[in-house]
C-alpha cells in the first residue's frame, strides 16, 4: 500500500507533560458524584447539523429535568434569537423548577453580555457563564494579542457581568468563567487570568465562582489533563471560594477518562452532554460517566433507569444515531454472541442470589437497572457456543438441556449459523431442536405399548411404526427404560447402551409435560434423543427411539 504524501506525522508536535512530581490525584477515588451541568441545549445544540427547534428543545429540557439535572446550560441567548426566545419561554412559562438553575453562555463582550442579561430578566437564579480564549494559538492568530491583552478581555467581561447583575438584585446570580482552550494555555497564565477575573468577582465560600477549565480540544492523555487540573487547584488564589468545573471534549476519545481523572485531581463539577453529542467528536458523555459511578456503588445523582426513553428522546431531538455499542446505552452492550462469554454469563446468572452484590462476568451492571431485560443478553450466531444455546432454550422454552446434549446440539446450531451467515433467533433454534430430536428424522414412531411386572423384572411389548409398516418388539429389564432398550436391541440386532438419562417437567402442575433426554452408545456412536409427553414413561421411550432414529445406521437394520 502506498502512503499518501500528506500523511506525515512529522507535521505534529507531542504535547508537553506537566512537571509535577508531587501529584496526588492517582491515589484518589471518586466516592461522590460531582455537580452535573448538562450543556446539551448549548454546546450539543451548536454542533448539530440542524439545530433543535423550540419543540425539540422543550422535549430535551423536560428529559433533562426528569433525569435529575439541577444545572442546565440552556443556550447562548446573545448569539441566537432562538436561544433567546427559548430562555424567555422557560422563564415566562415558569418552567424552571425551584431546585434547578439555568445557565447561559456568552463571550466576554459588552454587547453580548448586555443582551444576555436581557434574556435572563425575571429569572429566579442563573449561572452567567462568560469566556474568552486564552490559548497560545488563539492569542497569536485569532486575537493577535499578548497575555495582557487577553487578560484585559477577561477582566472587562467580569466587570461587565458583575455590573449587569448588580442591576437585577431580584435574581440570585452565579458567575462562571472559562479560560476557553484551557488545554492549550500555559498553566501559569490560566491561573493568572482566573485570579484576575476573581479579583473583580470577589467570590466567597458562601457565594463561590465557578471556574470552568475546558479541554476545548482534547490535546493530551487524560493523566496530563489531571495534572493540569491539580496544578491549577494548587496555584489558584481563593480555591476555597471556587468551584472547579470541567468541560472536556473527546478529540482523542478520552473525554470521560479525562473528566474522571480531573475529578480525582480536585474538580467539583462536570459539564457534558447525553451520549456525548457536541462539537467535532463531541463533549464528555454524562451517561457514561454517571453510569461508571453507578457501577462502582456510587450514587450518580442522575437517574438513567429508563435508558431507552433517554435514548429515544435524545435521538429524536438531535437527529443523531446512537452507536449500538455506545457504553451503557447502545442496543448491543449487554449482548454476548461469543461462546465463552455466554457460558460464563449463564453460569454466573444461574448461581447468583439476588441479595448479593452484582458480580457477573462480562456484565459490569445488571441490565435490568436501566430497563433492559435478559432477553438481549445472549444472542446466537456462528461465534456462539453451547452455553448460549442452552440459555436461550431454557429462557424461552423451559428446556433444561444436560451438558452432553448441549454439546451435541451446539454442532447443529453452529451449522445453521454458518450456513445462514447471520444471527439465529430463538424460534429458529427451537425449530432446529424439534427437527433434530423431537420430530422423527428417519420415520420411526412409537405406537402402543404394554408393560407387565413379573416379580423383579419388567416385560414390555411395544409397537413401532415405520413407512406404513408396523413392527412389534418385546424386551425385559429392570424398569421400563431397560426393557425398551432390550426390545430395541433385538430389533436392530446390535448392543445398545444407555449412557445418559435426564428428565424434568415443564411446569409445576401434576399434569405438566415431561421432557426426557437420552444418550445411547451404539457401536461407539453416541446418538442423543429427546422425548416429550404428558406421561414420563412415554417421554422416556420416545427419547430412546428418537436417539435410535436419529442415529440412522442403527434403525436401517430394522427397516
Ligand atoms: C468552545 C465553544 O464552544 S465556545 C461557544 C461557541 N458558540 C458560538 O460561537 C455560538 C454562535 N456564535 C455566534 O453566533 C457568533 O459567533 C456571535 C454572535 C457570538 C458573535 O458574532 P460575530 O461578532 O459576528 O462574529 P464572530 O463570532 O466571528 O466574532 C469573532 C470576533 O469576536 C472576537 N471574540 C471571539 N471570542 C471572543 C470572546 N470570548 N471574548 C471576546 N471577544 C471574542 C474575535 O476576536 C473576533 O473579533 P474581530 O471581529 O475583531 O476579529
Ligand atoms: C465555552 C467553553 C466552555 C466551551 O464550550 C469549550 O471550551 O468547549
Amino acid at each position: 500500500m502506498s502512503h499518501a504524501v500528506t500523511f506525515n506525522h512529522n507535521k505534529y508536535r507531542p504535547f508537553t507533560p506537566v512537571s509535577k512530581p508531587d501529584r496526588r490525584w492517582p491515589d484518589q477515588a471518586i466516592t461522590t458524584a460531582p455537580d452535573w451541568c448538562s450543556v446539551d441545549l448549548r454546546d450539543g445544540n451548536q454542533a448539530l447539523v440542524e439545530p433543535m427547534n423550540a419543540q425539540q428543545k422543550l422535549r430535551l429540557w423536560d428529559l433533562l429535568l426528569s433525569v435529575g439535572f439541577k444545572q442546565i446550560e440552556v443556550g447562548f441567548p446573545s448569539a441566537s434569537s432562538h436561544d433567546f426566545a427559548f430562555l424567555r419561554q422557560l422563564i415566562e412559562e415558569d418552567r424552571i423548577p425551584e431546585d434547578v438553575t439555568v445557565q447561559v453562555l456568552t463571550q466576554a463582550r459588552a454587547d453580548l453580555i448586555g443582551r444576555t442579561f436581557e434574556a435572563l430578566k425575571g429569572v429566579r437564579r442563573a449561572v452567567v457563564h462568560f469566556y474568552n480564549s486564552t490559548s497560545t494559538v488563539q492569542r497569536r492568530d485569532v486575537f493577535k494579542l499578548d497575555r495582557e491583552g487577553i487578560k484585559r478581555i477577561a477582566v472587562e467581561g467580569a466587570r461587565l457581568v458583575k455590573a449587569e447583575a448588580a442591576q437585577h438584585p431580584e435574581t440570585e446570580w452565579v458567575f462562571e468563567y472559562s479560560p476557553e482552550s484551557f488545554t492549550g494555555t500555559e498553566l501559569d497564565f490560566a491561573v493568572e487570568v482566573c485570579d484576575a477575573v476573581n479579583s473583580v468577582l470577589e467570590p466567597t465560600p458562601e457565594n463561590p465562582v465557578i471556574i470552568n477549565l475546558p479541554a476545548t480540544v482534547e490535546m493530551s492523555t487524560p493523566n496530563v489533563y489531571a495534572d493540569q487540573i491539580e496544578w491549577f487547584c494548587d496555584h489558584v488564589t481563593h480555591r476555597e471560594a471556587i468551584k472547579i468545573s470541567l468541560h472536556t471534549h473527546n478529540d482523542r476519545g478520552c473525554a470521560v477518562a479525562a473528566a474522571e481523572l480531573g475529578v480525582m485531581a480536585g474538580a467539583d463539577r462536570i459539564e457534558g452532554t447525553l451520549m456525548g453529542n457536541g462539537e467535532r467528536t463531541g463533549n464528555m458523555d454524562i451517561i457514561t460517566m454517571a453510569m461508571n459511578l453507578y457501577s462502582q456503588g456510587v450514587d450518580p445523582k442522575l437517574d438513567f433507569g429508563r435508558m431507552d426513553e433517554v435514548i429515544a428522546v435524545t435521538r429524536e431531538c438531535t437527529q443523531l444515531p446512537v452507536h449500538p455499542r455506545h457504553p451503557y446505552a447502545g442496543e448491543l452492550v449487554f449482548t454476548a454472541f461469543s461462546g465463552s462469554h455466554q457460558d460464563a454469563i449463564n453460569k454466573c446468572l444461574a448461581r447468583r442470589s439476588p441479595d448479593e452484590p452484582w458480580d457477573v462476568a462480562y456484565l459490569p451492571i445488571d441490565p435490568a437497572d436501566i430497563g433492559r431485560n435478559y432477553q438481549e443478553v445472549i444472542r446466537i450466531n456462528s461465534q456462539s457456543g453451547k452455553g448460549g444455546v442452552a440459555y436461550v432454550l431454557q429462557r424461552d422454552y423451559g428446556l433444561e438441556l444436560p451438558r452432553w446434549l448441549q454439546v451435541d446440539f451446539s454442532a447443529a446450531v453452529q451449522g445453521l449459523a454458518e450456513s445462514s451467515e447471520s444471527e439465529v433467533g430463538s424460534e429458529a433454534i427451537y425449530q432446529l431442536f424439534t427437527d433434530t430430536y423431537l420430530n422423527s428424522r428417519n420415520g420411526w414412531s412409537l405406537g402402543n405399548y404394554q408393560l407387565q411386572r413379573e416379580g423383579e423384572v419388567d416385560a414390555l411389548t411395544v409397537t413401532l411404526h415405520h413407512g406404513g409398516k408396523e413392527l412389534t418388539a418385546t424386551g425385559r429389564g429392570n424398569g421400563v427404560v431397560d426393557a425398551f432398550v432390550d426390545a430395541m436391541e433385538s430389533v436392530i440386532n446390535t448392543r445398545v447402551v444407555l449412557v445418559e438419562y435426564s428428565e424434568h417437567t415443564l411446569g409445576q402442575s401434576a399434569d405438566a409435560e415431561a421432557v426426557c433426554y437420552i444418550q445411547l452408545n451404539i457401536d461407539g456412536e453416541r446418538p442423543c434423543g429427546v422425548g416429550r409427553s404428558n406421561d414420563i414413561v412415554h417421554a422416556s421411550l420416545a427419547a430412546i427411539l428418537s436417539a435410535l432414529d436419529g442415529s440412522g445406521i442403527a434403525m436401517t437394520k430394522a427397516a
